[in-house]
């Protein structure tokens, strides 16, 4: 804003609910501002505009979608069109701010994900066999977990990786957790799947690969089951939030932020965590975020010390891989953690967040 020599005409506009701010380039002419001021004025909009010594800046206010549509860009002598509200809005902390708790599975087994708790997700990467998923199960159970994750379906890179078992995975994981007392969660890829999946499992996921799908995002959202949001390993925080305004337009609030990494040049891991995007996303939806070190890092030695520092940066939770023989596991072995490491990490999972000056209730903390 210095470079505007009339500062007293631009904090008005900042302060009278403007959504929308145009930059008129320099050598635009008053027809030009003019023509800027009909068109939105013509689409129901207020606008004020401050003339600068060089620039001339008009505030809009009114309903930035229907000003998104006029294209304002492409007229004569504007230089630049900035959104100053959110692209989305019933995720939105401006108009939310409660931050909100997402309940997961019904009955007894009811579990909260959000603020004052700190949930501990775990369980396989993929369900392999029946036999695999109980012992992962009971593994991730006895060390505190209270929601079992595993895919039935894999969204993988390569055609020739393990696809995962589809619904019989699916059957699997749901008397896996019947068997442990735990609601599950778990991956659908394909919008074709969603019913039979909402049928088995207590909370559908979106992975990474599939956060921008709208066709998968509506189906899932119409379920009505909750919804775990990977974060695309491309996408903004804006754009992650944007993939959870398609599902909450379809009436489903439910919807659980996932934070799994993002590609970046650094090769160590397999994708860098990008853990001051919890803190930026609470901060702009109230929505609970948690945090899956294994698939961000792709690396067990990581997973603890990740999972610590998701606890101390405030995420809601953590979601991460156990395996009861990760050197056999047919889906990112590398990264899963044995049952003693869980068990390592579900101890920091109750100390941490009172050591820290978390607020959170103990009670919620995973007990063993
Ligand atoms: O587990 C989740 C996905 O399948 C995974 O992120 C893709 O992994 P891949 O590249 O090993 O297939
Ligand atoms: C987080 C997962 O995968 P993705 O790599 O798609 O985010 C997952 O499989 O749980």
């Amino acid at each position: 804003m210095t470079s505007f020599p009339d500062p007293d005409g631009v904090v008005p506009l900042l302060r009278r609910g403007t959504v929308m701010v145009v930059v008129m380039a320099p050598g635009a002419t008053p027809e030009d501002v003019a023509r800027v001021v009909a068109r939105v004025e013509a689409a129901g909009g207020e606008t004020f505009v401050s003339t600068g010594v060089s620039r001339t800046i008009i505030g809009l206010v009114g309903d930035v979608d229907a000003f998104w549509q006029l294209d304002l860009r492409a007229l004569p002598g504007v230089a630049a069109v900035h959104r100053i509200s959110d692209p989305y809005k019933l995720v939105s902390r401006q108009h939310h701010p409660e931050r909100s708790t997402v309940w997961v599975g019904s009955g007894e087994r009811r579990v909260p994900l959000g603020p004052g708790r700190f949930t501990l997700i775990a369980g396989p990467c993929a369900v392999e066999s029946a036999e695999q998923a109980l012992e992962a199960a009971h593994i991730a159970r006895s060390a505190g977990a209270s929601l079992l994750r595993a895919g039935a379906w894999k969204q993988r890179t390569s055609p020739y990786a393990f696809p995962g078992l589809g619904v019989t995975g699916l059957e699997i994981l749901a008397r896996a957790g019947e068997a442990t007392g735990m609601p599950v969660v778990t991956e659908v890829v394909d919008p074709r799947d969603v019913p039979v999946a909402a049928e088995h499992a207590d909370m559908l996921q979106v992975g990474s690969a599939s956060m921008a799908s709208v066709g998968l995002l509506q189906a899932v959202a119409e379920t009505g089951r909750p919804v775990l949001l990977e974060r695309g390993h491309t996408a903004t925080v804006e754009e992650w939030l944007m993939a959870a305004e398609h599902i909450a337009q379809r009436g489903n609030l439910d919807i659980v932020l996932c934070e799994r990494g993002i590609r970046t040049f650094e090769p160590t891991t397999r994708t860098t965590p990008d853990l001051v995007a919890v803190p930026v996303a609470q901060a702009a939806s109230h929505l609970p975020v948690v945090v899956d070190p294994s698939h961000a890092a792709g690396r067990r030695d990581l997973v603890v010390p990740l999972a610590r520092a998701a606890i101390a940066v405030g995420a809601d939770g953590v979601a991460v891989d156990v395996h009861p023989h990760p050197e056999d596991a047919l889906c990112h072995g590398p990264q899963a953690l044995h049952g003693a490491e869980l068990r390592e990490l579900a101890r920091a999972v109750r100390r941490l967040p009172a050591a820290l000056g978390r607020q959170d209730t103990p009670a919620a903390y995973p007990r063993s």
